[in-house]
């Protein structure tokens, strides 16, 4: 463990009943780091996070913040924390809120410099029950701020806003963060970890997927869409192409996950497979995670998911938002090859933290 690490996580594991939220993770986040945790719903990062805060202890492992049990007041005098929700009173004014969240820290920063970072000035004598979803939101992160702490974790705390409150809200932890905060942060928006991560933590199935710079997680996800018809085909026999990671059928439609489209089409010609159709898109980020997840657990077995939505519990608004988020995929590179891949994988696990 690194000296300066404000956040230790040592061989944690934390279930819930028959569930493993966390299986064995080890991390550790220095001063001044910006930390992005990415991962599909259910992965663990809000687990992870509670058992940062103090509010869960591990089953197995260890965790310090600041080299103290987070249970510590010592510890958490220096954190501050958004849940996904939070309830604010209604009845009081914005202004109340930050002056009464600041009366608890010893040297809370002045109400009117919360209010400025965070676009919040207008709304100050607006009663937080007035407020939308989204001003609320806003006040609930800048409330984290109030007390001036090295270390803030925040999970998902963009979601729900609109483009311009999100933008604000990106700004504000960039300048929160240049002035010498270690910030933590869960998102589901591939864009939001690019506009704020400077390391980014991949988390699936209560592991640590990936743990690297930016750019290389993002070489990592770069999984591309190859759909097509194909109906005489075997699933068995497109998985067994070159490069193919992951392969799903919807009705008469195949998609083949890959990091190099252009290799697998070749390949697929190469293979005289007959086939109509031929469409290459972005993937979306869940389709990227499943392919990390299906590589790592099948030492690079393709998924196969024959006729099954890749992920079952997602809800219809959650698929709208994946496809949303596949426009963002969109942007990234399509030349990716599956070297790139393996050695990003490899340098974030040949990389002590
Ligand atoms: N209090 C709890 N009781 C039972 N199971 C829980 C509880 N909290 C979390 N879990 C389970 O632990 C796993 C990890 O959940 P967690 O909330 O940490 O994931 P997440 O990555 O934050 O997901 P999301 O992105 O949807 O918020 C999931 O399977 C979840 O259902």
């Amino acid at each position: 463990m690194s000296s300066a690490a404000v956040i230790q996580v040592d061989g944690v594991t934390r279930r819930f009943g028959d569930v493993v939220a966390l299986d064995d993770v080890t991390l550790d986040v220095g001063a001044g780091e910006l930390v992005g945790l990415l991962g599909p719903n259910g992965a663990g990062k809000t687990t992870l996070l509670s058992l940062v805060s103090g509010l869960r202890r591990p089953d197995a492992g260890t965790v310090r913040l600041c080299g103290l049990d987070p249970r510590d007041p010592l510890a958490r005098i220096g954190l501050g924390t958004t849940p996904q929700e939070t309830g604010l009173p209604a009845s009081l004014k914005v202004r109340e809120v930050v002056d009464f969240v600041g009366g608890h820290y010893p040297d809370p920063m002045p109400r009117g410099e919360v209010l400025e970072r965070f676009g919040l000035e207008d709304l100050a004598a607006r009663q937080t029950g007035g407020l939308s979803g989204g001003q609320k939101r806003r006040l609930a992160v800048a409330l984290a701020l109030v007390g001036r702490p090295r270390v803030v974790l925040l999970d998902e705390p963009t979601t729900g806003l609109d483009v311009e409150a999100r933008h604000i809200l990106w700004q504000a932890l960039l300048d929160y963060h240049a002035d010498g905060a270690t910030v933590v942060l869960t998102s589901h928006y591939l864009e939001e970890i690019e506009a704020l991560a400077q390391r980014v933590v991949v988390i699936g199935a209560g592991r640590v997927l990936a743990d690297d710079s930016l750019a290389a997680v993002l070489d990592l996800v770069a999984v591309r869409r190859v759909v097509l018809s194909a109906p005489h085909t075997e699933a068995a026999a497109l998985a067994a192409l070159p490069g193919v990671v992951g392969v799903r059928r919807d009705a008469d439609r195949w998609t083949l996950l890959a990091a190099d489209a252009d290799h697998v089409v070749r390949e697929l010609v190469r293979a005289d497979l007959p086939f109509s159709g031929l469409e290459v898109r972005g993937a979306s980020l869940e389709e990227a995670f499943l392919a990390l997840t299906g590589a790592e657990t099948a030492a690079a077995e393709p998924v196969v998911d024959d006729g099954k939505p890749l992920f079952a519990e997602r809800s219809a608004a959650e698929r709208r938002s994946a496809e949303r988020r596949s426009t963002t995929a969109e942007r990234t590179p399509d030349r990716r090859t599956a070297e790139r891949r393996g050695s990003a994988r490899r340098s974030s696990e040949e990389t002590p933290r």
